[in-house]
């Protein structure tokens, strides 16, 4: 008899869901208010923001569209980092606060999420620098959320 398919999970779901990002963010956010190079940039941010920030990289990954239908859009964010003259001694501060967060709350540490998960923060970040330092967007206000799915190696390890 032939195996079943096994069905691939999104991202979304191999981080563990919501709670699992919503997590990540809390705990992120408050290394950054901490953090002597990031505390200036975000001590203005609103109570929301790292809510926000959950569900938009939960909805990149597959989640479901909280960000994109009750919280913004893909053009409200990107707007949101105009004219901030992020730097890369930011960006590189970000991403290794965001992976420390990671392995304390114990995301998945398997090669084939993190792998993914690294792909699309190295990604995001740099985008998020490069209009950082723009005043004006030129950018379709309908243009989707971006969507990451796990690359190369297709999907996790299911034995
Ligand atoms: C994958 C990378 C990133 C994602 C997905 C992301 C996502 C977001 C989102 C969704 C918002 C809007 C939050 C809201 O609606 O309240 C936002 C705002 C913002 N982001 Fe990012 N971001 C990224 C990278 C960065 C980096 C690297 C920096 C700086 C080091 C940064 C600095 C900010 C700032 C300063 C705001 C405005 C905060 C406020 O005053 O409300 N972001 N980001």
């Amino acid at each position: 008899m032939e195996e079943p398919v096994k069905r691939i999970p999104t991202l979304f779901e191999w981080a563990g869901g919501m709670p699992a990002f919503e997590l990540l963010t809390e705990k992120f956010y408050q290394k950054v208010l901490q953090d002597p190079l990031l505390e200036p940039v975000f001590k203005h941010m609103s109570t929301e923001h790292q809510r926000h920030v959950a569900h938009f990289i939960a909805e990149v990954f597959g989640g479901p569209e909280m960000y994109s239908t009750e919280e913004g859009s893909h053009f409200r964010m990107i707007q949101k980092h105009l004219g901030k003259h992020l730097t890369e001694q930011h960006r590189q501060r970000w991403v290794a606060l965001l992976l420390e967060t990671a392995d304390e709350i114990s995301l998945p540490d398997d090669p084939e999420f993190r792998s993914a998960f690294v792909a699309y923060i190295e990604w995001g970040t740099r985008i998020a620098i490069l209009n950082s330092n723009a005043e004006t967007l030129e950018m379709n206000p309908e243009e989707p959320m971006p969507k990451w799915g796990w690359g190369v190696p297709g999907g996790p390890y299911l034995g």
